[in-house]
């Protein structure tokens, strides 16, 4: 393996954090070494299942997403799509590459578009009791509305994994739009919480989605039963389940971007970005 020695002995970057207060890596471009990370990662010639949601509308999103990901996500390695939807017939047929394969599942449809994101986390939860557990090793899940823009790889993958928020990476803490209401199952006060993370892709091995997409699902129907729904839906639940089970790794906003926030400087690369929608056009 070439690489040189030295490099691993002084702090690649020292613009952004790279390690949580419970030592936790945080991926940014220029912290790790990829050719190792993959050489043992193909050593446990392992599966990775990646899960996307495309109700009603948003199945539009499909072809840019499996295309760009074909391009850019985990290139190389075992990958299965999962495409949850209602409109079978509107997922395109594509061609993949070699160790690739697309399964579309069939999915129930909810009238508000809230509702279509939450559910995401109950129909999670009991495919990783089933399918997911016999077919892949770790999952991703991830939004729709979105394309690959450069290299996602084996660096992503850890037992139980989030990301930074775009919208709110270096924001003070009490800023984050946390769940304020101390009578909802997302609450968190103001003086706690590490990150904010984004609802819209997070991962692990299939044992700890399962954790985490239950916790989330069960949170969500205690507080529908209380006729309460957090402000950021399904991000709110999974923020409050973060700060209790602490991410085993993070990724930088590299892996979500948003292109209305420009591009700053720490940014090096953006993986994973926002495909523009008109959100009324688009969730109803
Ligand atoms: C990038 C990111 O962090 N996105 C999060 C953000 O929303 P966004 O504003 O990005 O929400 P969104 O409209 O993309 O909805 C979330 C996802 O639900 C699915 N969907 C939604 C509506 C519909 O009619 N059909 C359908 O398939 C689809 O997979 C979509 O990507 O906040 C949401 C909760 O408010 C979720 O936590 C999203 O994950
Ligand atoms: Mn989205």
């Amino acid at each position: 393996m070439l690489y040189e020695k030295p490099d691993a002995l002084k702090p690649p970057r020292t613009d952004i954090l790279m390690m949580t207060p419970w030592f936790a890596p945080i991926v940014w471009n220029g912290t790790y070494n990829i050719d190792v990370l993959t050489a043992q990662f193909q050593q446990r010639d392992l599966r990775i299942g990646l899960t996307v949601f495309a109700i009603k509308k948003y199945t539009v999103f499909v072809q840019t997403f499996i295309e760009t990901a074909e391009k850019y996500f985990m290139v190389g390695h075992k990958v299965t799509y999962y495409v949850f939807t209602d409109r079978v017939s509107d997922i395109p047929i594509m061609e993949l590459a070699e160790g690739r394969r697309l399964m579309v599942l069939r999915a129930p449809t909810y009238q508000r578009w809230q509702e279509v994101s939450m559910r995401r986390m109950e129909i999670l939860r009991d495919y990783s009791r089933q399918r997911f557990t016999d077919e892949v090793d770790y999952l991703v899940c991830v939004d729709v509305d979105m394309r690959f823009n450069d290299e996602v790889g084996v660096e992503i993958l850890s037992d139980r994994f989030g990301t930074l928020h775009p919208g709110m990476y270096g924001v003070p803490r009490k800023i984050y739009t946390y769940e304020r209401n101390p009578q909802s199952e997302a609450f968190i006060p103001l003086d706690e919480g590490d990150f904010y993370y984004a609802g819209g892709y997070f991962g692990g091995n299939v044992e700890e989605v399962y954790k985490l997409t239950s916790f989330c699902h069960n949170a969500m129907m205690a507080d529908k039963a209380k006729n309460i729904e957090a402000i950021w839906h399904d991000e709110s639940y999974l923020n409050k389940y973060f700060l209790y089970h602490k991410p085993t790794k993070i990724l930088s906003p590299e892996y979500l971007w948003d292109d209305s926030f420009g591009i700053p400087k720490f940014l090096k690369r953006r993986r994973f970005v926002t495909v523009p929608k008109k959100h009324n056009e688009i969730r109803n």
